[in-house]
């Protein structure tokens, strides 16, 4: 029988978030591009990530803003992502299971995807807008 509960709150959200960035900060790979990017601003940072995934998983317009955009000029590859999507399925797996612990994993994926198709795009043509 499982021992965790499922994402159900912005209580569960923001241990999720923190234990995530927890984890990005420590990282070889990631650490130094996270830190590099925001600087003294993390908890700025961190607020607006509550209010993403709590938009997400919750369907709460609480977070306005282009994500996309804000990676576009980040040195990240597919090794980047894989990283990424690694620790963020361990910080859902550490504390939650259920259908929405599910959906965060998968919410991740197709975001992680998306963001290489288009990082991918950028880079082989700049200044061409995809729209
Ligand atoms: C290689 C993986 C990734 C790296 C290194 C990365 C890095 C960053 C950094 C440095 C910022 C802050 C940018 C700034 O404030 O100037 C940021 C913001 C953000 N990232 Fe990522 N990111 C990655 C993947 C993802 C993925 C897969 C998602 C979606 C699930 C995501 C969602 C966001 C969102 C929502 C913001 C806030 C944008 C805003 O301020 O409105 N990131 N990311």
């Amino acid at each position: 029988m499982s021992t965790t509960t499922d994402i159900s709150n912005k209580a569960d959200i923001r241990l999720l978030v923190d234990t995530f960035y927890g984890q990005v900060r420590e990282n070889t790979l990631l650490g130094p591009i996270f830190n590099g990017a925001i600087g003294d601003h993390w908890p700025a940072h961190l607020e607006r990530m509550y209010s993403f995934w709590q938009t997400v998983l919750f369907h709460e317009q609480d977070y306005q803003g282009n994500p996309f955009m804000k990676h576009v000029n980040l040195p990240i590859h597919q090794d980047h992502f894989d990283t990424w999507l690694k620790l963020w399925h361990a910080s859902v797996d550490r504390h939650f299971s259920g259908e929405k612990a599910t959906e965060a994993k998968w919410r991740g994926d197709k975001m992680a995807a998306m963001f290489i198709s288009k990082l991918d795009y950028y880079r082989a043509n700049p200044g061409r807008p995809l729209l």
